[in-house]
């Protein structure tokens, strides 16, 4: 039932390496915090975690089956919501449609309907006339719930949030949050997140894990940007 990544190694061409044999196990009923210095390789950890980017060693798995793209069928079992919502939106499609795609639905009437049926509209205060909207016609936050909606419509087992909400105001952010906590508890779904603001891991997460090479404080709370 975990997100397994096992012996993960990493490095982009011309950079340093990231990761050595890095492994992680996550359960579904866990919400696991990536910490690390900046520029460790949070990000692009999630990209690995969410399948978007191949290691070059080791592997990701979802109840034993790899992540990785082209040996799924449906939607992707990990979902990656990150931080730059304005770049997750193809800027010609209407917010209705590119909810639309999130729920394999045909008909944006059909998806609408499916994220109100499943209190997600609601619960992540999305309005109707946004859906009409492109995407740069929407605030960074109000994209943002786009992104949480679409991404939940998939039914992952994993969500992977990098700096979700990092540019909501504190009472949006504790709403949006306090949102996905309910469904990831009534959907049995594990959280895996990148936040650089202490006090939302203090209260989100349940376990800290370290990431990335010249990491190896035992309390990154102290001593590193999370
Ligand atoms: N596409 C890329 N090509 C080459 N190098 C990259 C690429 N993306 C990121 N990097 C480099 O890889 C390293 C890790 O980047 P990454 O964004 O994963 O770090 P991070 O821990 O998420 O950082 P931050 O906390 O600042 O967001 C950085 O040194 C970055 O410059």
């Amino acid at each position: 039932m975990s997100l397994e990544a096992r012996n993960i190694s990493f490095g982009y061409p011309c950079g340093r390496s990231l990761y050595c044999d890095w492994s992680l196990s996550v359960e579904p009923a866990e919400r696991v915090a990536l910490c690390a210095p900046s520029g460790a390789g949070k990000t692009t950890l999630c990209r690995i975690l969410a399948g978007y980017l191949a290691p070059q060693t080791g592997e990701v798995l979802v109840d034993g089956e790899p992540v990785a793209s082209g040996r799924i069928r449906g939607p992707r079992p990990v979902q990656l919501i990150w931080q730059h919502p304005e770049q997750a939106f193809d800027p010609r499609m209407r917010m209705g449609r590119s909810l639309a795609e999130g729920a394999c639905a045909r008909s944006v009437d059909g998806a609408v309907k499916v994220a109100r049926d499943e209190g997600l509209m609601d619960a992540f205060g999305i309005r109707d006339e946004w859906l009409s909207r492109l995407p740069h016609e929407l605030s960074g936050g109000e994209l943002m719930r786009f992104c949480i909606a679409r991404a939940l419509l998939a039914h992952p087992r994993y969500l992977i949030c990098d700096e979700m909400s990092a540019m909501l105001d504190a009472v949006t952010q504790a709403e949006v949050w306090r949102a996905l906590l309910a469904l990831a508890e009534e959907r049995g779904m594990g959280i895996v997140m990148v936040s650089h603001a202490p006090a939302l891991l203090d209260r989100i997460a349940t376990r800290r894990v370290s990431v990335g090479l010249d990491v190896d404080a035992p309390d990154v709370r102290s001593s590193h940007a999370v």
